[in-house]
């Protein structure tokens, strides 16, 4: 077996001195309402009960009447079955404890056990009909919430996700509230099912004889309050555990992920995270354990407390039959009736509690709707076929929680025909300047005209169509790669422009998609069964030969080549030339790829400082020169660093 390396089983921790040598996680915000529930008595919970049937129910009749009208409809008629049921049940009874032969007793008897049966039968039925109809309406409300959900977030002005308190709303409303929609309704069901169930039997009860019914709820009531603490005790231990099992599941995702593979083995760093994993495990099952214990001293003295009431009910049904007050028939029905009711109180329990917290959830999910829908654009209704020019006047724009602007009063114009680039340092403004040339973002000072008309008054959807970005930080669309290109226009259907192949040997592109397993039709994710992963550069091509496809009056490019060979940037730049029919705003750290654009303007700290062309600015002296003569220092025959020293 030499050779042979097998990997030592990592030492066991010493016992916890402090909790964790890794430092504190944040709370997730999916879980920002878990506390409120906890904090929250029973019976401020059973207040809000009917404000919150009411919004669940109308949720769910606005999504399919049929359905929300047969669950509750077929649930209140079981409840009227289980009534008829106790009654025809105590009728059997009766005649069976009647005086006189047997068989004339149970002859007596058939007609009421008939009953009892078709009740029983007819239950079972309408039950049944009843959780389909519910199965059916719980996947409606889901598409329905998620639909509203993502025609909202696919229509809010880009801003919107600046905003940190705009996208963490979006996550929660994501992560919780759609999710909960679906059991709300369901809880509301449930809910509405127990009820009906304790009135059925209570009415029963009740109507058998009127002095049955305190007896019964005081012999039902302790199981219910059991549930109760329960299901609060679960919710308070689980909340206190989250963090830990957060961790745990962060270290677990460490250990076992493709990414993360390489720099592990690198710094052998598997030692720490088995130790803190084992860590988290010791201290995760210590309190698992600790809630079992706590669970089972609840669910003893529960049982406990129950089990008198239900001796105590016996005594009351015993006293009650020797005084002649109740009749056996009627007392026998009673202890059927306990079960149903502690079932039925069992249920609503539950849903009351689940129903509150689904609730606060769901709210978070309409207050994000609505604060969602106030930021749809709604643009103008101008219609837009083309431009000649597009004049950029004292434009501004401040992002969100920003003291300064990061385009700070440009003034330029962009004409048909022309290549224009917008070259200076990082953070100076030029991607936030193109994107408010295309209309992601509205300035927050001046106007920008489309042939002298403010593009506020222009259709947003014609202007859009307009423009294609090539922008920096592009998203790996787990597409083909056809399917990637051709989502530069994807209603395209034949019609003028490049096909997706033409597209794809400007960019550079063709030659390197032809050599994936499926060519074109190669998946692009590895998540996917025969799916591919692509270069940082080769994705680049990919998202140029997009733009090129797209085939917009306005071409926008941002850094299109930053990750591409010197071969592929080439390429691409003999397609980004001047052509009469398209502009083209160039942004590009690389100063040899905008020589002959006609006109290069120079952004710092959001001001437009310098314009003009190559000889011009370099004539002129200032940032352009310097940013230049310091990149073509570094191509220079024979130029080295100074040495040190
Ligand atoms: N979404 C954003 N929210 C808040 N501030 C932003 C946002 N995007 C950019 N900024 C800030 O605006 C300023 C201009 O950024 P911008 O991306 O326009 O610069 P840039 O010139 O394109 O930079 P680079 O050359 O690094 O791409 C920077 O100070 C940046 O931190």
């Amino acid at each position: 077996m030499a050779g042979v390396i097998r990997p030592r089983p990592p030492s066991e921790p010493e016992e916890p001195v402090g909790e964790t040598t890794l430092p504190e996680l944040v709370d997730p915000h999916w879980m920002h309402r878990a506390t409120e529930l906890a904090h929250t008595g029973f019976w401020s919970v059973a207040r809000r009960l009917p404000a919150l049937i009411r919004e669940a129910i109308s949720l769910a009749w606005a999504t399919s009447r049929r359905d929300t009208a047969a669950s509750l409809g077929l649930n209140v008629a079981a409840g009227v079955l289980t009534t008829l049921g106790l009654l025809a049940t105590t009728g059997v009874l009766h005649q069976l404890f009647a005086a006189g032969p047997t068989p004339d007793r149970i002859r007596a008897a058939l007609p009421a056990l008939a009953v009892a049966a078709a009740a029983v039968a007819g239950r079972g039925a309408l039950t049944i009909a009843a959780g389909w109809a519910q199965a059916r309406l719980v996947p409606q409300i889901n598409f329905t919430v998620e639909r509203r959900l993502f025609e909202t977030t696919s229509a809010v002005e880009l801003a919107a996700f600046d905003d940190a308190g705009f996208a963490e709303e979006m996550d929660r409303a994501r992560d919780r509230g759609l999710a909960e929609a679906g059991s709300l309704v369901n809880d509301t069901v449930n809910l509405v099912t127990g009820v009906v169930g304790v009135i059925a039997t209570a009415t029963a009860v009740t109507i058998i004889h009127p002095l049955l019914l305190p007896c019964l709820v005081v012999a039902a009531a302790p199981e219910a309050v059991t549930a109760v603490r329960m299901a609060r005790r679960q919710h308070v231990d689980w909340l206190a555990r989250i963090t830990r099992r957060r961790r745990k599941w962060m270290l677990g995702d460490l250990m076992a992920n493709r990414h993360t593979a390489a720099e592990i083995r690198v710094y052998q760093m598997r030692d720490f995270l088995l130790s803190e994993y084992h860590l988290m495990t010791r201290l995760e099952t210590r309190a698992e354990l600790r809630l079992a214990r706590a669970q089972t001293v609840t669910r003893a003295i529960g049982l406990s407390i129950t089990g008198v009431a239900t001796f105590g009910l016996y005594v009351v049904l015993g006293a009650l039959l020797v005084g002649g007050v109740v009749a056996l028939a009627a007392a026998a029905t009673a202890l059927l009736a306990l079960q149903s009711a502690r079932t039925s109180l069992r249920t609503a329990v539950f849903a009351t509690n689940s129903l509150y917290e689904d609730a606060l959830y769901y709210q978070d999910y309409r207050d994000f709707l609505d604060r969602a829908t106030r930021r749809i654009p709604a643009g103008g209704h101008l219609p837009v076929a083309g431009f000649t020019r597009i004049d950029v006047e004292r434009v501004s724009l401040r992002y969100p929680d920003t003291d300064t602007a990061a385009v700070d009063e440009v003034s330029l114009t962009v004409r048909r025909g022309e290549v224009i680039a917008l070259v200076g340092e990082n953070g100076s403004g030029k991607t936030t300047l193109a994107k408010l040339i295309a209309g992601l973002y509205r300035p927050t000072g001046g106007t920008i005209r489309w042939d002298g008309v403010d593009a506020a008054e222009l259709d947003p959807r014609q202007t859009a169509a307009q423009v294609a970005v090539m922008s920096q930080d592009w998203w790996k669309f787990p597409f083909t790669a056809r399917q990637n290109i051709r989502a530069g226009r994807h209603d395209r259907a034949g019609g003028p422009g490049p096909s997706v192949e033409t597209a794809a040997r400007d960019a550079a592109a063709h030659d390197m998609i032809s050599e994936l397993p499926f060519g074109y039709d190669t998946l692009l994710d590895r998540q996917f069964k025969n799916g591919q992963d692509l270069s940082g550069g080769q994705w680049q091509r990919l998202v140029a030969a997009r733009g090129l496809y797209r085939d917009a009056r306005l071409l926008i490019c941002d850094e299109p080549s930053a990750a591409l060979d010197a071969r592929a940037e080439h390429a691409l730049f003999q397609h980004l030339r001047r052509h009469p029919d398209r502009a083209v705003v160039l942004i590009t750290h690389r100063l040899a790829n905008v020589r002959h654009a006609d006109r290069i303007l120079v952004m710092d700290h959001g001001r437009l400082v310098q314009s003009g062309d190559h000889d011009t600015l370099m004539a002129q002296g200032g940032l352009y020169r310097e940013l230049f003569e310091l990149q073509a220092a570094g191509y220079l025959a024979g130029s080295a660093e100074p040495a040190d020293g």
